[in-house]
């Protein structure tokens, strides 16, 4: 059976109630969907956890607004209820049970939308709640405003039951701390899955801060390595002298300064995953070694002539075109190719139409404990401008704005200016598509530069940027200004000719 999708966004007894074209029918304890040329009955059901006091507040008036009430009488009865019955939506108080195991207990619901009902004088979020707080769908305040419990509790069983849908063909990575629902993630995600049921290397491209890292977690988590290690190494952050007895370990006394022995980030993923992250910085020389870990997981720690026999499955990353690497002899080919055996592409944000609003709120949820939740949500300036910007740096550039600007509001709702976002970032009338994305790539940088004092370092760092690269954006869009021209040009183009290969 299928709903059409405003389902989710017609809660029942909220403003605007007779303008919705779904109702609640109290009698019935059904929602009323108009589909098509006929109505469709759906019965909605909530489980809650909550005390008498609160039960007593909300229960007759959700009944009166159409909800089933399954109320469990602790963790084990939630527990149980979870297990014999599909819930779309819950209710939780956080006060009375906010441990552990409900943590845990939440957490596993897959569909199943919750809200939290706290008080705030007796629960405070702490650092460990982040991952519990980023699967909640929405927090009341105690005593519950019930008209406004109501809409959320119709869009949570709407969200909910979407997700659950047994036809929807792809799932979400939400469980693995990856937010987004668009169509390009959907399909990521499917693929995704896939991978991680096999052992296969996995070559995962995208643009910088797109969330390769975050995928390659996921992909360990989800597979059959996930009790074992996980080990990241950023090959383009490793000095180049020490790299190679960092990836590979050394023996005592292999080299001045080795006074023991050291076991190497590809010895300590034994067992588990191994992840490149921006593989493309390898040096060629350390290429030919890391072939053959590929091709007979085997390593030799420097210093020493034995053999050690690894399992390892290994997951490389990088934002630059590999194959115009190979191209231009930077990477070699046969690497390339026992690397690429699967490949999944991370789309750029601008290409996960829909989803904007949607990360921006997790990580508003994730991030406004550090201010004691004094950050409510977003103004629809701060939306608009959100959603008409281009986002070069990705979701990456997102968690910066949005933490800087939890941190620096003045106000309860985030404006433009609070995200490091001018107003006139929206498109001028006449401009194509690539002159916006151009304009919003320097008003981007430009805004990075001020925030941080023409720093370029720090500024390429918010953007999720190398400094190379900046320094080529910088040439591009002319913005090298008298305070930057104090690099010295040779510098810059060393930089930009490095950055030819990076970016
Ligand atoms: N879909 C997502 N949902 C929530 N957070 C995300 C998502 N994608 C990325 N992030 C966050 O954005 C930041 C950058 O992600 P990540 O480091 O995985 O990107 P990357 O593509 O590996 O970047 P780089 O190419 O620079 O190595 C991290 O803080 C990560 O948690």
């Amino acid at each position: 059976m299928s709903y059409t999708l405003w389902m989710a966004a017609a809660p029942v007894g909220g403003p605007g109630r007779g303008s919705h074209r779904g109702r609640a029918d109290a009698r019935s304890r059904c929602i009323v969907i108009p589909r098509g040329d006929r109505m469709a009955w759906v019965e909605r059901d909530v489980v809650a956890l909550v005390d008498d006091c609160v039960h007593g507040e909300i229960h007759r008036f959700l009944c009166a607004e159409g909800w089933r009430v399954h109320r469990a009488t602790g963790l084990q009865d939630l527990a149980k209820q979870l297990q014999g019955h599909t819930f779309h939506a819950g209710l939780v108080q956080l006060q009375r049970a906010g441990n552990n195991r409900l943590f845990e207990l939440v957490g596993r619901q897959r569909s199943l939308q919750w809200i939290a009902l706290s008080d705030p004088a007796f629960w405070r979020p702490g650092p460990q709640h982040r991952n519990f707080l980023a699967g909640v769908y929405d927090f009341h305040s105690l005593p519950v405003d019930s008209q406004r419990l109501a809409i959320s509790l119709g869009h949570a069983w709407g969200k909910g039951q979407l997700l659950q849908h047994p036809e929807a063909p792809f799932e979400t990575l939400e469980e693995y701390g990856i937010v987004g629902s668009s169509p390009a993630m959907l399909s990521f995600a499917h693929m995704l899955r896939k991978a991680s049921k096999t052992d296969a290397p996995v070559l995962i491209a995208g643009e910088s801060g797109t969330g390769k890292e975050l995928a390659a977690r996921a992909i360990h988590d989800m597979s059959s390595r996930a009790r074992k290690p996980f080990v990241a190494v950023n090959c383009g952050a490793l000095p180049p002298h020490l790299i190679q007895s960092e990836l590979f370990g050394h023996e005592k006394g292999a080299f001045t300064g080795a006074h023991q022995r050291k076991i190497g980030r590809i010895e300590a993923a034994d067992g588990g995953t191994l992840f490149l992250d921006e593989i493309a910085d390898l040096p060629l020389s350390l290429q030919a070694n890391l072939l053959r870990v590929l091709q007979d997981k085997v390593i030799e720690r420097l210093g020493s002539t034995q053999s050690v026999q690894l399992d390892i499955r290994v997951l490389a990353a990088s934002h630059v075109d590999l194959l115009d690497a190979v191209a231009k002899d930077l990477f070699r080919e046969d690497l390339y190719y026992r690397l690429n055996v699967v490949k999944l592409v991370v789309p750029p944000l601008r290409d996960r139409h829909g989803d904007i609003e949607l990360l921006a709120q997790a990580l508003l949820d994730k991030f406004s404990w550090e201010t004691l939740g004094k950050v409510k949500g977003f103004s629809q300036q701060a939306l608009r401008a959100m959603n008409q910007y281009a986002w070069p740096g990705n979701v990456r550039e997102m968690v910066n704005r949005i933490r800087q600007g939890i941190i620096m509001a003045e106000h309860p709702y985030l404006t433009p200016e609070d995200l490091g976002m001018e107003r006139r970032a929206a498109c001028a009338p006449g401009l194509t598509l690539d002159g916006a994305r151009a304009k919003a790539e320097a008003d981007a940088i430009r805004s990075a530069l001020r925030r941080c004092q023409h720093n370029v370092s720090e500024a390429a760092r918010e953007l999720g940027v190398s400094r190379a690269t900046m320094y080529r954006l910088l040439e591009r869009h002319a913005l090298i200004g008298p305070s930057l021209r104090a690099t010295p040009p040779e510098a810059l183009h060393t930089l930009a000719g490095a950055t030819e290969r990076n970016a």
